[in-house]
């Protein structure tokens, strides 16, 4: 596809799978309108993809890092041999009817050194190929360690020395600020007359125009090149078009084999992206490996749900912009990767306030772009270090807060949280301590402490079929201040928050929607009936576990028309329902759930 055409396309994708021809800039990831959720490059470079748009867009980007390895590794090793002895040359000679056996006298390679430059993965296989040559192999690469060349008979050396000793330089960096055309005519002038250079890198790496210049003056002997600065070069390139240069379109992947391997890694990498899970071959994310997602998945879920409450604490107009997340484990900080959790408040900050999405890709970036400095604090606890952490704390800084029992001896907003069961729990809000599952929603009220306030309120969300999943009040002392923590599953109406507002005993409280997904799915169903006018008699849900499978139960007085049940089934997060038993009272499912054991 066009670069225009692509654009037009891609805000019907989710994932993009790419080799190195198409440019994945910025304009892709805005044009996606945030939809595009991975960015999958079927190969190694990934300098056909604008990383930082990706990153700032939330879009994970994977590559497949060693299908096509051992392909372009012989595919170096075919333009060295090719090069030598002359072979495209003499080939389009016979085939244009000559037979020029004196021009087409080639070079040796034993006995010659190769330098290899750039000494990852390819540049290894091809260290390891030329041996079997009889060459002479050294290698350049700042951040190879010394004992990984020493083990298959390389020595490592400095740039200068590499270029001023090599008979045959075959280059194997990625195209980087660093590299790009670090064959220059000051590296050219360095070089061994006669040298000869191959490049299966990138076209980048090399200075084009320089190298016409050497090659004219005799500094360079022949070149092997497989990329180009610009692919596919101009008809009229010179360097293309030069008698002492062999070229290939980029075919150093482009073998049967590497590319069903690279097909599969990546379709593989996407897969997993388009699940949740954080791949192994992330470019632009940290990667987090599964066993660790899989034991912190709790705590995930609280570290967002605390990040959502105390957002919505602060008072309008006084800005976040210094945060603490406090961690108190029995785990060595080595053995705890927060980065996650980090990620995760930083979503729970920034969501409710904003339209961006956040995730794992993007979530540092976002905070900076707002200005949000958020700090990282450990708590070393005795004892096992069998659950990753005890305590999750937030803190905000040098704001106001809307519930002014948020704020803690420190002046900050600070709540904090625990797993229990698997569930998130609230546990602390500024210096009271109370225990509600953060499952659903939070009415949080401060009152003075003392009986029946617990009915007053239960009575006020009961009259409008507000279902409570927890309710727990953290108090001072007897008979003073108290906190009240209410976990509802709806959202209460503005008429039934003034009424709890209204009870002379509570002082202050504060509604937080801390709803993560699936909201509303009861209303979704409730609002389709009331359209119909079925009166609804029960409606119950149970759930095998939080954020698991769901069964919900509905009696209705009527029969609900096929259009409202069609409507019903329409609803992303139904997966199945159906209409039982219409001869007794007409049920939308003819079984009651038991609710999942639960404290109250
Ligand atoms: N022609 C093709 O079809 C083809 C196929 C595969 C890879 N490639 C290209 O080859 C490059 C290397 O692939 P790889 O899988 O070996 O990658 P790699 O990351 O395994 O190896 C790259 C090596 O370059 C080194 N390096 C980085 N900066 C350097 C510098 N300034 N000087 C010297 N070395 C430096 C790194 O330390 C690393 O060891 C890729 O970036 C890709 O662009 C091309
Ligand atoms: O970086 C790579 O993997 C190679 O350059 C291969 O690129 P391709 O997928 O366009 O062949």
């Amino acid at each position: 596809m066009s670069d225009e055409e692509l654009n037009t396309k891609i805000s019907l994708c989710d994932a993009l799978i790419v080799r190195s021809g198409t440019n994945v800039s910025r304009e892709v990831f805005e044009s996606s309108g945030g939809r595009l959720k991975v960015v999958g490059r079927a190969g190694v470079g990934i300098d056909n993809v604008d990383l930082s748009a990706a990153t700032e867009h939330g879009c994970l980007v994977v590559n497949a890092p060693t299908a096509n390895t051992v392909a372009a590794a012989e595919h170096g090793i075919a333009l060295l041999t090719a090069m030598a002895r002359n072979v495209a040359q003499a080939d389009a000679s016979i085939k244009a009817g000559k037979w020029l056996r004196n021009k087409y006298v080639g070079v040796s390679l034993v006995g010659k050194t190769l330098a290899v430059m750039g000494f990852g993965k390819v540049g290894t296989e091809v260290a390891r190929r030329a041996k079997g040559l009889g060459m002479h192999i050294i290698a350049h690469d700042p951040y190879a360690p010394a004992d990984r060349a020493h083990a298959i008979g390389v020595e490592l050396v400095s740039f200068d020395e590499a270029i001023a000793t090599a008979d045959f330089i075959s280059l194997h960096m990625p195209l980087t600020p660093s590299t790009s055309k670090i064959l220059n005519d000051e590296n050219f002038a360095k070089m061994k007359k006669g040298v000869r250079i191959i490049n299966v890198a990138r076209g980048g790496v090399i200075d084009e125009d320089a190298l016409v210049r050497a090659l004219d003056a005799g500094i360079v002997a022949q070149a092997a090149l497989d990329v180009f600065t610009i692919e596919p070069p101009p008809k009229d390139n010179i360097l293309v078009n030069h008698e002492n240069v062999t070229v290939t379109p980029h075919l150093g992947a482009s073998t049967m084999e590497a590319q069903e391997g690279v097909a599969i890694e990546i379709a593989e990498a996407v897969v997993g992206a388009l699940k949740g899970e954080l791949a192994a071959t992330a470019v632009n994310a940290p990667m987090v490996p599964a066993e660790v997602l899989i034991e912190l998945k709790p705590y995930v879920t609280l570290a967002e749900k605390l990040g959502r409450l105390a957002v919505q604490l602060v008072a309008g107009g006084s800005g976040v912009k210094k945060v603490k997340v406090t961690y108190a484990s029995a785990r060595a900080p080595d053995d705890l990767d927060t980065r996650l959790l980090r990620a995760m408040v930083t979503k729970g900050l920034i969501e409710p306030i904003s339209s961006v999405f956040v995730n794992l890709v993007n979530a540092d970036f976002t905070a900076k772009q707002r200005g949000i400095r958020i700090s990282e604090e450990r708590i070393i606890l005795d004892g096992s270090p069998e659950k990753p952490l005890e305590i999750i704390q937030v803190q905000i800084a040098n704001v106001e807060s809307r519930f002014a029992s948020a704020i803690s001896e420190s002046g900050d907003i600070k709540v904090e949280g625990k797993v229990k069961d698997g569930v998130p729990h609230l546990t602390k809000v500024g210096s009271f301590e109370v225990d509600v599952s953060l499952e659903g929603n939070l009415i949080l009220c401060r009152q003075l402490d003392q009986p029946g306030l617990i009915g007053s309120v239960g009575s006020i969300l009961g009259e409008e079929n507000v279902n409570v999943n927890f309710m727990s009040v953290g108090r001072t002392a007897p008979r003073k201040q108290a906190v009240m923590a209410i976990g509802v599953d709806e959202k209460p109406s503005t008429e039934a928050l003034k009424k709890i507002g209204e009870i002379p005993a509570v002082e202050e409280f504060v509604f937080l929607a801390l709803q993560l997904d699936q909201p509303g799915l009861i209303g979704s169903v409730g609002s389709i009936l009331d359209e119909e006018n079925v009166n609804v008699n029960f409606m119950s849900v149970g759930r095998t576990a939080p954020r698991k499978q769901t069964v919900m139960a509905i009696g209705v007085d009527e029969k609900p028309s096929t259009e409202a049940m069609k409507k019903i089934g329409e609803i992303p997060t139904v997966e199945e329902f159906a209409m039982k038993s219409p001869e007794l009272a007409p049920v939308i499912m003819n079984f009651t759930v038991k609710p999942a054991e639960r404290k109250i």
